[in-house]
């Protein structure tokens, strides 16, 4: 997962730049929330989380965004119950963020955009082999999104801040153990949830999304060190990791269900 996400993300920049409708697409991401357009469905369950922070490995910078990576040979760090049939299994998270604060996230909410949002992507055993094959299943993957708004300092967060001047080059890749990525989870358990896609090339419809309703806070200090890393590898011309985001997509026949009554 973390290998092939590469040299797609080139591609997903040249279509930030140059946006190519993708043929076909009829569950793509991110998307605007309409809170008004949203169905509240009573039978939604709050996401059941359950981490364990020995499987946390490795911070790596893949040239798009950075990523911290996780141990999932073992059904050790899971989410189940809200819309998902099956457990799902954390493979990584990882964020987008602008470079500016008026920009950086990938969902918006009511077309309000949020400096950086976290992607906690999971991966379904019961259905797929490996994330690899994930990708390639409907529903194969669950990515938990987490909107990031600026305001005081994310304190269990700052351990990972402290890191990113070890990957500030694509393909840098740094030990990092023993994070616990529920810090990062918001304590209201409202979310919204759609069918969608990867963000990223290939743009796979294999995504069931769980927006979280509320942000978490991080302090100006924090995101700017997000802006610090670096898109291009030691020895290129720096290029400064901002604007890591999709532009949204159209809803199509898509609803949102909600939580929220
Ligand atoms: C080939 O497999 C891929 C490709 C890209 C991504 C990244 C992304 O497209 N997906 C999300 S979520 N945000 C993104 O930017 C990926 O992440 C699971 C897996
Ligand atoms: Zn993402």
């Amino acid at each position: 997962l973390a290998c092939c996400t590469q040299n797609i993300n080139k591609a997903k920049q040249q279509e930030r730049q140059n946006p190519v409708p993708v043929p076909s697409g009829v569950r793509q991401s991110p998307i605007d929330i309409s809170t008004d357009d949203s169905v509240y469905d009573p039978q939604l369950k709050p996401l059941k989380i359950s981490y364990d922070p020995s499987n946390c490995l490795l911070l790596r910078n893949n040239g798009y965004f950075f990523q911290v990576e996780f141990e999932d040979s073992k059904d050790s760090s899971v989410i189940s119950s809200g819309p998902l049939k099956n457990q799902y299994r954390l493979k990584q998270f990882h964020f987008h963020w602008g470079s500016k604060s008026d920009r950086g996230s990938e969902h918006t909410v009511n077309n309000q955009v949020y400096p950086a949002e976290l992607h906690l992507v999971h991966w379904n055993p019961v259905k797929c082999n490996n994330s690899g094959e994930a990708i390639l299943s409907e529903n194969g993957l669950a990515v938990v999104g987490v909107f990031l708004k600026l305001g005081k300092r994310h304190d269990s967060l700052q351990k990972l801040v402290d890191a990113l001047p070890a990957v500030k080059h694509k393909d840098a890749a740094v030990d990092f153990f023993n994070f616990d990525p529920a810090c990062m989870i918001p304590p209201c358990s409202d979310y919204w949830t759609y069918p969608g896609s990867l963000t990223a090339p290939p743009l796979t419809e294999c995504v069931t999304w769980v927006i979280m309703k509320d942000p978490i806070e991080v302090s100006p200090d924090q995101l700017a060190m997000f802006r610090s890393l670096f898109y291009t590898s030691v020895g290129e011309k720096q290029k400064n990791m901002v604007d890591n985001y999709r532009p949204v997509q159209p809803l199509m026949k898509r609803t949102v269900y909600s939580t929220i009554p």
